[in-house]
């Protein structure tokens, strides 16, 4: 066993009644990859926030070096040499990769860094141009700026917060051999993450928590993805059970749907043509940023179409119409952003239910327009209950949810409209395996009341899993969706990176 680089004991932290970290010990040796799992909610941030000095323990001990020590806000993190690269990306679209770089690093002085980055982005096999504006950048080449300007700083413990949700696979496989490089070099890894499967590859140790308490500690690659799971939930998850029936009419018909971006960070869509008949599920796969936000928008109504007959909802063309008039026709919407576009963080639950339903004909709107916040409380617990969300109640703000858990909200708070037409965009993204097991399962059986559901989604496990059919867009372009049945991961995984038959696939297909 290695030197300890970091001891904790018996660290607590409540908000409120809710004691997030619950008397956690545990250490962390020099160069060791360590895993922190748990389902959503189990603490997980809130004790790596602590050790970046972003939140303060009620009471416990951290031990740096065997010395007891305080960490009261990040800069004393970073003095000590602890560094986070986060699960949202702190860059601003607006400015230039070297730019972001120095803004991210007060104290770090301004002379030299540009060289300093270029030196280390070589070094670790991470490719950056400081002069490109990060707007213009894919999700991937974000997290390369965050890890260099991480790495600026010479961390000897670095702590990774869902790295991987939205990287393509050849860029995990990226990630992993820095993470392996920085190990080798004797420096400390902490890597939260819910893919079960990459834990096992990455990290030699796992620390489990539930409900705030470190409930084991194991190698995670003597465990199968589903004992990892089940010791994170405290029991097994089930399986997602199908059974696929004869689809109707069409719910929703896309015909020629074109859009041209008006930024030159968006993508153009050219010629969308699209079909989710009563009780099918469809899946589009795709890389991120390829089109599917754009998609989303014009889907949902948020941007509208440049004809109303290019969107056919209900056999009625929807396409120049918003997205309260659409939500009035039966269609419901879970945007793959939940912060600030599918929740309002500082709105309670409650309120929240009323975002998307006051107008809807069950809904909270009540006579000359008043809204009726008996109902939305009733909603909301109903959400809650339903979604299995961990809360204390329909009070809470959005914001103080964890991720996987205001995401269950979300997804809750449109299947319980009772949808004929459910789009939704990364339904588990940030969600632990059993959430995102029942996430899926309430997708199936709402296609099963003869809803059409369309699930946009970059994880191919999970589609195989509930699509019936699946199409792909790459470059703002649609293939047709064809019988999952008949589709392998290898030829879908093609098509996601802009194959063309007997051409060489290129490594990402981030198309402007
Ligand atoms: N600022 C806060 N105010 C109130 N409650 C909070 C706050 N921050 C976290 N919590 C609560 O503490 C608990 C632990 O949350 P935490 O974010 O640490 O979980 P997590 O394991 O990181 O979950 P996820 O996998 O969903 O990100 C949750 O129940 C959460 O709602």
């Amino acid at each position: 066993m290695t030197a300890t680089l970091l001891e904790i004991l018996n660290l607590t932290k409540s908000f409120g009644a809710l004691r997030a970290n619950d008397d956690i010990s545990l250490r962390l040796g020099e160069g060791e990859i360590v895993a922190l799992l748990g389902e959503n909610g189990a603490g997980k941030s809130t004790l790596v926030k602590m050790l970046f000095g972003a939140l303060q323990p009620d009471s416990g001990t951290i031990l740096w070096r065997d010395k007891e020590t305080a960490i009261p806000d990040p800069a004393a993190a970073r003095a000590l040499g602890i560094s986070m690269v986060h699960q949202h990306f702190s860059l601003f679209d607006a400015f230039t990769v070297e730019e972001n770089i120095a803004l991210g690093l007060p104290d770090v002085p301004r002379a030299g860094l540009a060289d300093k980055a270029r030196e280390l982005s070589a070094t670790y096999g991470l490719p950056l141009d400081p002069g490109a504006l990060v707007a213009d950048l894919s999700v991937g080449e974000r997290q390369r700026v965050e890890i260099v300007r991480c790495l600026l700083q010479n961390p000897t413990l670095v702590i990774m917060d869902e790295p991987t949700s939205v990287l393509t696979p050849q860029e995990v496989e990226r990630l992993f051999a820095t993470l392996r490089q920085l190990k080798a070099e004797g420096r400390t890894v902490v890597y939260i993450s819910h893919k079960l499967e990459e834990v096992r590859e990455l990290c030699e140790r796992a620390v489990i928590l539930r409900h705030g308490r470190v409930v084991e500690t194991c190698v995670p690659r003597e465990r199968s993805a589903a004992e990892l799971a089940s010791a994170m939930v405290g029991g097994a998850i089930a399986d997602v059970a199908r059974s696929p029936g004869t689809p109707g009419a069409p719910v929703l018909s896309v015909k020629g749907l074109t859009y041209a971006s008006a930024t030159t960070f968006g993508t153009t869509l050219g010629d969308i043509d699209l079909e989710v008949r009563a009780g099918e599920v469809v899946g589009i796969a795709g890389i991120a940023g390829n089109g599917q936000g754009e998609l989303f928008a014009l889907l949902s109504g948020e941007t509208l179409a440049d004809r109303a007959e290019a969107i056919v909802l209900g056999g009625q063309p929807v396409g120049r119409l918003g997205i309260d008039a659409r939500r009035r026709r039966g269609a419901a919407f879970v945007p793959e952003e939940r912060l600030g576009h599918g929740a309002v963080p500082a709105f309670d639950l409650a309120d929240n239910a009323l975002v998307s339903r006051h107008r809807h004909a069950d809904g909270t709107a009540g006579p000359f327009g008043f809204l009726r916040h008996g109902r939305a409380r009733k909603m909301a617990a109903r959400v809650i209950e339903a979604m299995d969300v961990r809360t204390p109640g329909t009070h809470a703000t959005a914001g103080s949810l964890s991720g996987g858990n205001l995401q269950k909200f979300v997804v809750g708070r449109e299947l319980d409209a009772k949808p004929k037409l459910l789009v939704v965009d990364q339904p588990t993204w940030g969600v632990d395996a059993g959430a995102a097991a029942n996430i899926r399962q309430a997708l199936i059986d709402l296609a099963g009341t003869g809803a059409a559901v369309l699930v946009v989604s970059q994880d191919l496990d999970e589609l195989f899993e509930i699509a019936d059919r699946i199409a792909v867009i790459c470059g703002g372009r649609l293939s047709p969706a064809e019988p999952a049945a008949g589709l392998t991961r290898e030829a879908i995984g093609l098509l996601m990176a802009g194959a063309v038959p007997g051409a060489a696939a290129p490594e990402s297909a981030h198309a402007h």
